[in-house]
């Protein structure tokens, strides 16, 4: 391929696959380690002591704390990457977070194994939530400023991988239950997994710079740039059914907006370079992070609003519906088949649609209207079977198959409406500024994450 003028293809869709298992591995990690949120309460509950007249547990709030530590520097670190990514090295970021993530889940094995006083297990622990998510928030606020910089599908392809990763935990989850694994065994299998799997995403990544087609877009290397053009807007999908799409900028890798010619000011004021025939410009400054967030706004709050209100109920209210039908085995597998699997391949479903729909385009008013409505699954699902219930709300839908429906509607939109927004942010900015999109719109992901977690405690106490 060296020495070529026109643009790589992506062949064998190598880089696709790559940026899924990027994906898959971004989020793996974690989501198994809270999976194994058992096995930590189990041995956190094990110290009994009588102060006379009743026997006293000491009580760690492990769920409460293990939220608290995970969002914080979830929040911290995404908004730390948007500012001062390009302070360190991409492959820094993201081969050594991934390496740190390794040794983490490589410690957290091994102390299966060990046996620990209980408040050195519990301070172990929390340290390794922490930093399990400072390593996971600048992997991903990475990741997603390099998927920005390719062709949308490619953002759609990483976030299909994220959501993989919640369907695995949740099936890991179900064999766990099937198996009547113990504890340990079941945790060792949690911790051992994401091992694996990060070793797998980080070869994936390293084998990146060895891909024509991820150099091409990545890079920018100057050998591509003559003539390259008209193919390069081809594989974006800038020219679709014969006309151009309208885009509002000239960035490469999106095609030019329409009414602009090649190499002409883009709408945003700037020329670039990698549209033009001329030789390469010397590279161009890029706009500060207020000046993007001004142009990214919509799906900002997009993404934020749509993971409240995910994480406002899910899981933390949907975990305590209980089946109309207690009393026989079913009871025993429903709230991980009609609450955790069924969140999670829908959600997979949702974001992996967007590959081939992208509708309402990012332009459209009705996208974010579309987005405050999901809010409606929010009573809804208060008025699942949730028990116990503290107030006077009614039940409305008792039954298994009702909230089935509803947890499918829920899931679906909000994978699907995540990963819109996700994917048209980098497309509203200059190319030059798609990578502070994509770490910019990370941090607004958490936020969202965040607010939905805070706020799932009162609506708990609601119901
Ligand atoms: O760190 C994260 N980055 C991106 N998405 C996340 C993260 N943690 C959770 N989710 C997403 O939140 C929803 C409910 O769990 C799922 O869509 C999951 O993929």
């Amino acid at each position: 391929m060296k020495g070529r003028t026109d643009t790589p293809r992506d062949r064998g869709c190598l880089v696709g696959i790559i940026f899924f298992i990027l994906g898959l591995g971004t989020l793996l990690p974690w989501n198994f380690f809270m999976t194994a949120s058992l096995y930590f309460q189990g041995r956190l509950n094990t110290t009994e002591w009588s102060n006379g007249t009743s026997v006293v547990r000491k009580e760690y709030y492990f769920n409460n704390w293990m939220t608290l530590l995970s969002q914080l520097p979830l929040l911290l670190f995404t908004l730390l990457n948007s500012f001062l990514y390009q302070r360190i090295s991409e492959a820094m970021r993201i081969a050594g977070s991934l390496v740190f993530i390794l040794l983490l889940f490589v410690l957290t094995a091994a102390l299966v194994k060990v046996p620990m006083e209980q408040d050195r297990f519990f301070d172990v622990t929390m340290a390794t939530i922490w930093f399990i998510n400072s390593f996971g928030a600048v992997l991903q606020g990475s990741l997603f400023g390099l998927v920005g910089l390719l062709p949308q599908k490619y953002s759609a392809v990483f976030m299909s991988g994220q959501g993989l990763a919640g369907t695995f935990a949740a099936v890991a989850m179900l064999l766990a239950l099937a198996s009547d694994a113990d504890s340990e065994s079941a945790a060792l299998g949690y911790f051992v997994t994401p091992c694996v799997g990060t070793l797998l995403t980080l070869f994936s990544y390293l084998l990146l710079p060895r891909l024509d087609f991820a150099q091409y877009h990545l890079n920018k290397s100057s050998k591509y740039e003559l003539g390259a053009t008209d193919e390069l807007l081809k594989e974006s999908g800038a020219v679709e059914n014969g006309k151009l799409n309208g885009h509002a900028n000239g960035s490469a890798s999106k095609g030019p907006a329409e009414g602009e010619g090649e190499g002409e000011p883009a709408a945003d004021g700037t020329k670039h370079a990698f549209l033009s025939l001329e030789p390469a410009e010397p590279a161009q400054a890029k706009a500060s992070v207020m000046e993007v967030f001004k142009k990214i706004w919509v799906m900002a709050f997009c993404v934020t609003f749509v993971f409240t209100v995910t994480l406002s109920v899910f899981p933390a209210v949907t975990v305590d519906v209980m089946t109309a039908f207690p009393g026989g085995k079913w009871e025993r597998f429903f709230i991980s088949v009609c609450c955790f699997l069924t969140f999670n391949i829908n959600d997979w479903l949702g974001r992996t649609v967007t590959t081939l729909v992208r509708w309402p385009a990012k332009e459209s008013r009705l996208f974010p209207l579309l987005v405050v409505s999901r809010v409606v699954f929010v009573p809804l699902l208060m008025l699942c079977n949730v028990q116990p219930r503290r107030s006077s709300l009614p039940v409305l839908f008792s039954h298994d198959a009702a909230f089935a429906v509803i947890m499918t509607l829920f899931s679906v939109s909000s994978g699907y409406f995540v990963c819109l927004s996700m994917s048209y942010a980098p497309q509203l900015v200059a190319q030059k500024d798609a990578e502070t999109a994509g770490a910019l719109m990370t941090f607004f992901l958490a936020l969202g994450l965040s607010i939905g977690a805070a706020l799932s405690f009162p609506l708990r106490t609601l119901v």
